[in-house]
């Protein structure tokens, strides 16, 4: 249990900071977010969430998945090669038994999987642009068998929080702050998160 608290809270609170930040800079997404919102309400007759209003928040998930591609907070990870394994990128081959070194930030910052790749589009995951994408172009909660086992949960979770911000404020930058990121076990800002929140 103490390594679920451990390995969750800091990654999903970080995520948190993160889509409030890129949702005070990115209005339209904010927006676009709200309408989504107020249409699932409005056929659903009720501001409750349940389990089938979060599921059709398809736009605030592509939301947090795209605060995810661009500041991943566990931003390293050690992969051991079980076998011989060729990478994608490369002529390269791992060798069985080699640990390297992931960078997910990397990955996710490439321009040939993700053109213009410092610009905040959540329509980058729309179901119709996600499906020629390969599997491990997008690896916030890493791959394969130890790949984290609270990843649904985490998105479940920031979707509810998330949506219930966007619903209640809106959320403006602080045209005075910039994040200084700092690189430790995740990738946190040495000058805290500045938003400005208006009760709708
Ligand atoms: C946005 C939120 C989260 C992110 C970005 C994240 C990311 C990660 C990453 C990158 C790993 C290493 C995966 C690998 O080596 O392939 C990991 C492992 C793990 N995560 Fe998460 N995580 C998040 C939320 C959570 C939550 C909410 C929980 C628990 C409720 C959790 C529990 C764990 C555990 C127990 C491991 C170790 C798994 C193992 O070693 O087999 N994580 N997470």
């Amino acid at each position: 249990m103490l390594t679920f608290l451990l390995a969750g809270f800091d990654s999903s609170a970080i995520t948190l900071q993160f889509a409030l930040y890129f949702l005070a800079k990115n209005i339209l997404v904010q927006e676009k977010a709200l309408r989504e919102l107020q249409n699932i309400f409005d056929a659903a007759g009720s501001t409750a969430m349940t389990s089938d209003t979060l599921q059709r928040m398809q736009y605030v998930e592509m939301t947090v998945y795209e605060t995810l591609r661009m500041h991943p907070p566990v931003f390293l990870y050690i992969k051991k090669a079980g076998v011989d394994t060729p990478l994608v990128s490369s002529d390269l081959v791992v060798p069985a038994g080699a640990s390297v070194i992931v960078s997910p930030r990397t990955v996710h910052m490439d321009p040939k999987l993700y053109p213009d790749p410092h610009v905040f589009d959540p329509e980058r995951f729309s179901p119709a642009n996600s499906a020629e994408r390969h599997p491990l172009a997008f690896i916030p909660f890493g791959a394969g068998k130890r790949a984290c086992p609270g990843r649904k949960y985490a998105i479940l979770s920031l979707k509810t929080v998330i949506s219930k911000v966007i619903w209640n404020f809106r959320i403006l930058p602080d045209e005075t702050y910039e994040p200084e990121l700092l690189w430790g076990l995740t990738m946190v800002t040495a000058n805290g998160m500045r938003i400005k929140l208006l009760k709708r």
